[in-house]
């Protein structure tokens, strides 16, 4: 049975953690949804996994549209997530317009970076059909902003704004919540606070799922490894075991650990 959101919100209810991962091409999204992975994400990451580039920024949507098409032909059932790349959501009409083409491609929703200012931009693609994941806490688009990939969310005040951010996102029509490197006792506040379901990276084991970059978890991470990776592909012999163990690791919160956890 193909996972829909409806899916996911059931896992939610009953607090089932769902598995997510990234994967940017044919064979590999075959593998991640034939594992039992419920989530595949098109990340703008793949700029620096797939491209080389320091940072997220430079992926355009022809690269993002060219990818959405290689995992839908891959996919066995796996809800297909698409990142909007940066500032092809700068206003609503051209996050219709990129949307659109995503969704096109074979996406089942898209992801957004950003806080309140984005309502009415998931709005009005929630109320055309586009479900949208709002991606909160670190978001690496805004990378020149923060001035290098910190952690998001530590003192109260940036703690309460970013639960604030969440329920507003969520009353706009945001169906999925993400939120990167975030202080695990935030992550679980947020994640208490919305009826969406919550899928965490570097922001423990109290969201509602979890989502890694496919390199990261296989061992191939190049330069300085996220405290919030662990290689899957260590404790097993085949990459369809590695990802196995991953969902598995999920579905019983063993994943991830304390050492894969930032504090408050
Ligand atoms: N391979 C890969 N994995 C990712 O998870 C990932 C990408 N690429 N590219 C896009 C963004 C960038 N990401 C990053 C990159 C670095 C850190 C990092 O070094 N974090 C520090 C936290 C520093 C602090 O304490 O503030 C860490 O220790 O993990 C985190 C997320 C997550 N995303
Ligand atoms: C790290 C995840 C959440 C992401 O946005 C990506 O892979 O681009
Ligand atoms: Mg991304």
């Amino acid at each position: 049975m193909a996972v829909t959101i409806n899916t996911l919100r059931e896992f939610k209810q009953k607090g089932e953690a769902f598995a997510a991962l990234t994967s940017y091409d044919a064979t590999f999204s075959q593998v991640v949804s034939e594992a039992g992975v419920h989530v595949i994400l098109i990340g703008d990451s793949l700029g620096m996994v797939l491209q080389g580039h320091d940072s997220t920024l430079p992926v355009t949507m022809d690269q993002m549209v060219y990818h959405v098409t290689c995992v839908s032909k891959g996919n066995r059932g796996s809800l297909i997530m698409a990142d909007m790349p940066f500032m092809s959501y700068g206003t609503i009409e051209a996050a219709l317009e990129n949307a659109a083409e995503l969704m096109r491609a074979g996406a089942h929703m898209v992801k957004l970076e950003g806080t309140d200012w984005m309502k009415d931009t998931i709005s009005a693609l929630s109320e055309r059909g586009v479900p949208v994941c709002a991606h909160l806490g670190l978001t690496p688009q805004f990378v020149n902003k923060f001035g290098g990939y910190k952690v998001q969310g530590r003192d109260e005040k940036a703690a309460e704004m970013m639960i604030e951010h969440a329920c507003e996102l969520e009353s706009a029509g945001a169906d999925l919540i993400l939120l990167e490197c975030v202080p695990a006792p935030l992550a679980a506040r947020i994640s208490q606070a919305v009826r969406a379901p919550v899928i965490g990276i570097g922001a423990g084991s109290d969201t509602d799922g979890q989502v890694l970059v496919l390199h990261d978890m296989l061992g191939i991470t190049t330069g300085r490894k996220p405290r919030f990776v662990k290689n899957f592909l260590a404790e097993t012999s085949s990459v369809q075991e590695a990802i196995e163990a991953y969902v598995k690791a999920v579905g019983e919160r063993t994943f991830p650990a304390e050492e894969h956890t930032f504090k408050a």
